[in-house]
């Protein structure tokens, strides 16, 4: 379901939700949250959301809506759970032992953490693309076949050949790999195994694509491909990256969320969070006097 926003506040909240938002947000001093471009639609919802790993918290009680067809960036010191807010939104976290999870992530309209959500179709949905290039040992075409094939989106040959295209293309890599197709994937240079992931990510047409400090192990020239890809796929896709370079998140993300020690202290639009954060703890994190 998919829902229009009005102007002060990210989505629309029962009385009775807005009152325990509101409070929960006081106690933790989190978070300072505006949405001024009226009309984004509303992907995905978060409420009170904490994590704990065994008997260590990492996140507490965040709350935050992000928006359809966006970039927003995830910002904020080493370890203070971008990462781990992240693999929330994918169930990632199912995958490590004792990890203990509260509150709500609610993917258009559905809670992606009930029992009788399917894994393997989230996951599909939301895509991830990781630090470092991870190809499959296999071909380039391969790498962005197989997922689409495995999810029975494509069948015959000639639909297969035209997906893989069309993917690399998205990518921004076609021109480069048309001739080398069965080529293994981890024989192009890192930013193009960077950009196959994406291809791979994109294959299986997701609705969200998550990407956790995708270009940090990349070149500047590679850094920059990426973030010019990353404007273009909004337009298709929602888009949710994890930064410790801030003027990354400058310029690519529509959103920022800055994190500290498990909560989300400000949350805005991102020319307002680089140019007038309301917080004084965003403001000394951007301008560098700590990280
Ligand atoms: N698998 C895990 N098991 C136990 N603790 C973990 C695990 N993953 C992360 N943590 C802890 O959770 C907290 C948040 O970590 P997380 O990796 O989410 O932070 P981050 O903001 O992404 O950090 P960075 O910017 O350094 O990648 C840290 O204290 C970290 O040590």
């Amino acid at each position: 379901m998919n829902m229009h926003v009005d102007e002060r506040r990210p989505a629309p909240m029962s009385g009775h939700e807005r009152s325990r938002h509101e409070s929960s947000s006081q106690e933790a001093g989190q978070p300072v949250t505006r949405n001024p471009h009226a009309g984004h639609e509303l992907s995905i919802r978060i409420r009170d959301l904490s994590l704990w790993y065994g008997e260590s918290q990492a996140l507490n009680k965040l709350n935050i809506d992000i928006f359809q067809k966006n970039v927003t960036a995830l910002i904020g010191p080493s370890g203070c759970g971008k990462s781990t807010f992240l693999r929330c939104l994918n169930r990632m976290n199912d995958l490590i032992p004792g990890v203990r999870l509260e509150g709500l992530v609610e993917m258009d309209g559905r809670d992606v953490n009930a029992a009788k959500m399917d894994e393997v179709a989230l996951r599909k949905r939301v895509g991830m693309v990781f630090q470092k290039p991870n190809p499959f040992p296999k071909s380039i075409f391969e790498n962005v076949a197989y997922a689409p094939r495995m999810h029975d989106l494509v069948s015959r040959k000639a639909e297969q050949d035209e997906l893989v295209e069309h993917a690399l293309r998205e990518a921004g890599l076609w021109n480069e790999v048309k001739d080398k197709l069965h080529q293994p994937g981890t024989s192009l240079s890192g930013g193009q195994q960077q950009r196959l992931c994406i291809a791979r990510a994109i294959a299986v047409q997701p609705d969200v694509i998550l990407m956790d400090e995708p270009t940090s192990a990349l070149d500047p020239i590679s850094t920059a491909t990426i973030e010019d890809l990353m404007d273009k796929l909004k337009k298709q896709f929602t888009i949710i990256t994890v930064t410790h370079n801030m003027q990354q998140a400058a310029r690519v993300a529509d959103y920022t969320a800055f994190f500290h020690l498990g909560e989300i202290i400000e949350y805005n639009d991102t020319r307002t969070m680089f140019s007038n954060p309301h917080t004084k703890k965003a403001e000394d994190y951007i301008t560098g006097r700590y990280g």
